[in-house]
């Protein structure tokens, strides 16, 4: 028998592909399934474009079968099958793939689902198989021809018998190495597992011989086995199903099914467009942050498919990292891919699909924050944080998409509440949408600066993460009103007379605070009278870009510990303790150095910032007491 050579390119391409173009064997079973489906699709369409032929659904499957004893898997369909020509052109030359031809040649139309579209996949078989023997009867032919390769050194092609339509690959799998098991490819829980993984959607079904076990019929108590021809994948796709035929619990199973996450998901998004670009997506937003979610291990992405086969299990490009936390799969028949079908081409329609998908996921969030609020704050309780590093982040590109979606605790409201209510509740006169920062709720609530400003009845923001104020200087304002923190110097609350009085307070007092100023050095940069306090007699207020919470942060960043807030001292000159300064300041300069650092001590305090030298302070302290 004649032995046909491979051409001398198809060689060294058929060395690539076996070595290097797929990252994972298993994929080999992907491709020839593939093939299978396709040759279906071909006879399929064939009959929707000729009268005299008819389609019937049931005498169409893909089977595959393993055999441990000879080594064999065999994968058979009853496809269109391939002529002797077919078989040499299509089989014979790596790269020819007679799928696209019959595309071009039938001129199919565009959403026709044919897979293969570069030649390739079939030589995949090679990763896992010393021999690849594939008999073949074609569509309208009489005759069957078997095709057998053992990899480079070229195929034979001979006559043979073989009954049905279509076409039967059989591997002669490799033996064990010790890189690889190539046995497992004969086990039939790792087919099963192969089948689901990556041909799930297949729109035919792929039958297996599965080894079950019942009661004996005399003896309950002891087992028996058989074999029982089983359907692997599901066929119909779950996102090209009708929204309307399902429910709740089909989508929380392929949550559960996909292996998304452990937790029932607080939300599914099911979309399909039909536009410019096509798609199919089910996504789902968690109840429950992934354990590894802010650690390095963590992976965004979705499950990506080409017209239902599985192409990718992460696909980082779908998804903008402040919705990392999203869940779920997208497939779309207008992606252009490579030939590993392991890595797309960065393209268009992918940026495409990723600017609908962030669209989508940012009104379905908007709608819940509207319609279902106790599960929008769960939902923000978990992953709030993350929408306020997406403000923060790429200098601040994304703020706009995320604005809408922050909620911060409300003084007035005791609750979460959007910065959209509270611009709506604020009164006319109001200037600032007025924040505060601390370590929580109850203790900025009892912070001194939050006095004026929660006295006028406005409300005030709560800003506990650290964050928060990084993310609210980079959106600057909402819906033209600024933020502004009570701690920071002019709050915009007095008024002509009010100031007259500071200034008035300040120049008679100005030879005390000097000296106060003096006593405490470059700790402060100026000691003042406040405006804002009202029964607290001592707190800080910043000026300039950096307030004390963001000093905070700072200082516990590699290369943030010279970052300091300009602190203003400010104390209540209508508190008795005013009054302990001035009579000190008049008779004695030490008791005046003693509480002036008493005062800067217990303005740190407040803050919840370290006391420079707590030995000195509590000596301070007793000093006052004897
Ligand atoms: N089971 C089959 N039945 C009928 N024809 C087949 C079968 N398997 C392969 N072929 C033919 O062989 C060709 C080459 O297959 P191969 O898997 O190498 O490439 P492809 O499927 O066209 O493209 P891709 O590399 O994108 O999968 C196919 O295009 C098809 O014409």
């Amino acid at each position: 028998m004649e032995k046909k050579q491979f051409q001398a390119e198809s060689k060294r391409l058929l060395d690539l592909m076996i070595n290097s173009i797929y990252s994972q064997k298993e994929v080999f079973l992907r491709e020839l399934i593939s093939n299978s489906s396709d040759a279906i699709d071909k006879i399929y369409y064939k009959t929707l474009t000729d009268d005299a032929l008819s389609f019937n659904r049931d005498d169409y499957y893909i089977k595959v079968s393993a055999d441990k004893e000879n080594r064999t898997l065999s994968i058979s369909d009853s496809g269109i099958g391939m002529t002797k020509e077919e078989l040499e052109e299509n089989l014979g030359t790596i790269a020819r793939s007679g799928s696209l031809a019959f595309k071009s040649e039938t001129e199919m139309e565009e959403d026709f689902d044919i897979i293969g579209q570069f030649g390739v996949g079939f030589y995949a078989a090679f990763m896992v198989a010393d021999t690849v023997t594939v008999l073949s009867k074609a569509f309208g032919s009489e005759e069957a021809y078997k095709w057998e390769s053992e990899g480079a050194e070229g195929y034979t092609i001979q006559p043979t018998e073989k009954a049905d339509i279509g076409t039967e690959i059989t591997l002669k799998i490799k033996e064990d190495t010790e890189e690889e098991t190539y046995s497992d490819f004969l086990e039939e829980f790792r087919l099963q597992e192969i089948i689901k993984k990556y041909s799930d959607f297949i729109r035919y079904p792929i039958k297996m011989d599965v080894t079950k076990s019942k009661p004996k019929e005399d003896n309950e108590e002891e087992y028996v086995d058989y074999v029982e021809e089983e359907t692997i994948n599901s066929m119909v796709p779950i996102w090209r199903k009708n929204k309307s035929e399902l429910t709740d619990e089909d989508y929380e199973n392929f949550y559960q099914e996909k292996h998304y996450g452990f937790d029932k998901p607080l939300k599914h998004i099911h979309t399909s467009v039909d536009g410019t670009i096509r798609y199919h997506a089910i996504l789902y937003i968690p109840a429950t942050m992934p354990f590894d979610y802010y650690s390095k291990e963590y992976e965004k992405g979705l499950e990506l498919y080409s017209n239902g086969v599985l192409i990718m299990n992460k696909c980082a490009d779908l998804l903008p990292d402040y919705f990392s936390f999203v869940k779920g799969m997208v497939d779309s028949e207008d992606l252009s891919l490579n030939i590993s079908r392991e890595m797309l081409q960065h393209d268009r329609q992918l940026k495409m699909i990723e600017k609908n998908i962030t669209r989508k996921i940012k009104t379905e969030l908007q709608n819940l924050l509207k319609n279902d609020r106790d599960k929008y704050v769960q939902f923000y309780d978990v992953f709030g944080r993350q929408l306020k590093y997406g403000v923060y982040s790429d200098f601040g590109q994304h703020k706009n998409v995320l604005q809408d979606l922050l909620m911060f605790y409300s003084s007035t409201e005791e609750k979460l509440v959007s910065l959209d209510e509270y611009v709506s509740r604020m009164p006319e006169e109001q200037k600032y949408i007025y924040y505060a920062t601390g370590e929580s709720n109850e203790r900025i609530a009892k912070l001194p600066q939050t006095e004026i400003v929660a006295d006028k009845g406005y409300e005030i923001l709560y800003f506990t993460e650290d964050v928060d104020e990084f993310a609210i200087r980079m959106l600057m304002n909402y819906k033209e009103k600024e933020f502004k923190n009570v701690s920071s110097g002019d709050l915009g609350l007095e008024s002509e007379e009010e100031k007259k009085e500071a200034e008035k307070e300040a120049s008679d007092n100005k030879e005390l605070f000097d000296k106060m100023k003096e006593i405490l050095s470059d700790k402060v940069k100026e000691v003042k009278a406040s405006k804002r306090l009202r029964s607290h007699p001592v707190c800080f207020s910043t000026e300039g870009e950096v307030s004390i919470e963001m000093e905070k942060v700072m200082q516990q960043m590699p290369d943030g510990q010279g970052v300091k807030a300009d602190k203003v001292l400010e104390i209540n000159v209508n508190h008795d303790v005013f009054n302990a300064l001035k009579d000190a300041f008049d008779k004695d300069e030490e008791k005046l150095a003693l509480y002036t650092n008493l005062l800067y001590n217990q303005a740190i305090l407040i803050e919840g910032l370290p006391i420079g030298d707590p030995v000195e302070f509590t000596n301070d302290i007793c000093k006052v007491m004897v």
